[in-house]
């Protein structure tokens, strides 16, 4: 029987002003003060320009914080960077590394998010890596080896069950509203897990929390929140909306 509690992460990416980052973190904080407690742990991460806004307004709720990206170093001259420790410092529990996006926008490697994650550690944060194949891959039969290697190549050192989740996030399910179907996600979260148990073991493998990411929804998250081995939704476009969020959430 699996101990693992599920993680709800929603990412916000680089959407909102001020006023539209308080509005959905006080909507989410008013649920968990008015409805009953959904049975996961929720996280929302904001662009960098809200952290710290959204940080003070969820202050002493169960709704933690945490960055987008941080980079591998801890200071020095980075323009336009951001450290792991002062998004620790602002508030964050947890940082994503390796999102897509940023391995397609900012030529991230395997190499880089490794570090970045690392960073996130030595910063005393949760490093959510993120692996995931693109269409031409999983068309090319090279879904399981691509997710292996990224994972083999991102994993930061000192890994562990409660400093480390992994986000599988196929490429082609990002924002496009076609989600992995449960057979697909089941087959590569399983691969995952085998990976992480050559790596790390198989009692922190079996700890270690798996998010699926790409198009999850109130209408599909049940369906793929039920698979053995998805520990949670790292979730897009449907964080934006308190009640889509908190649908997801009450899936667990
Ligand atoms: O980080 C979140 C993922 O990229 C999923 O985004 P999405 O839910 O909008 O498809």
């Amino acid at each position: 029987m699996t101990t693992r509690r599920k993680l709800i992460a929603g990412n916000w990416k680089m959407n909102g002003l001020k006023a539209d980052g308080l509005a959905l973190a006080r909507g989410i904080v008013d649920k968990l003060k008015t409805a009953p407690a959904p049975a996961c742990d929720l996280l929302v991460c904001p662009p960098t320009s809200l952290v710290a806004l959204v940080a003070e307004a969820v202050g002493g709720s169960a709704l933690a914080v945490g960055g987008q990206d941080c980079h591998a170093k801890a200071s020095g001259a980075h323009t336009g960077d951001t450290a792991a420790v002062a998004l620790a410092d602002l508030g964050c529990a947890y940082v994503i590394v390796g999102h897509s996006e940023r391995r397609t926008d900012h030529a991230e490697t395997d190499a880089v998010v490794k570090a970045k994650a690392e960073a996130a550690l030595a910063a005393g944060m949760i490093a959510i890596v993120c692996i995931g194949e693109t269409l031409a891959q999983r068309d090319a039969g090279q879904t399981i080896e691509i997710n292996r290697s990224q994972l083999r190549g991102s994993l930061p050192e000192g890994s562990n069950a409660t400093n480390t989740v992994i986000a599988y996030e196929p490429v082609w399910a990002i924002g496009t509203g076609r989600v992995a179907t449960p057979a697909q996600a089941q087959e590569v979260h399983a691969a995952i897990r085998a990976e992480l148990v050559q790596k790390l073991g198989a009692d922190t493998a079996g700890r270690m929390r798996i998010l699926y990411g790409g198009s999850m929804k109130p209408d599909n998250a049940k369906e793929l929140l039920a698979l053995p081995d998805v520990d949670g939704g790292l979730i897009g476009g449907a964080a934006l909306k308190v009640a889509d969020f908190w649908a997801i959430a009450e899936s667990c």
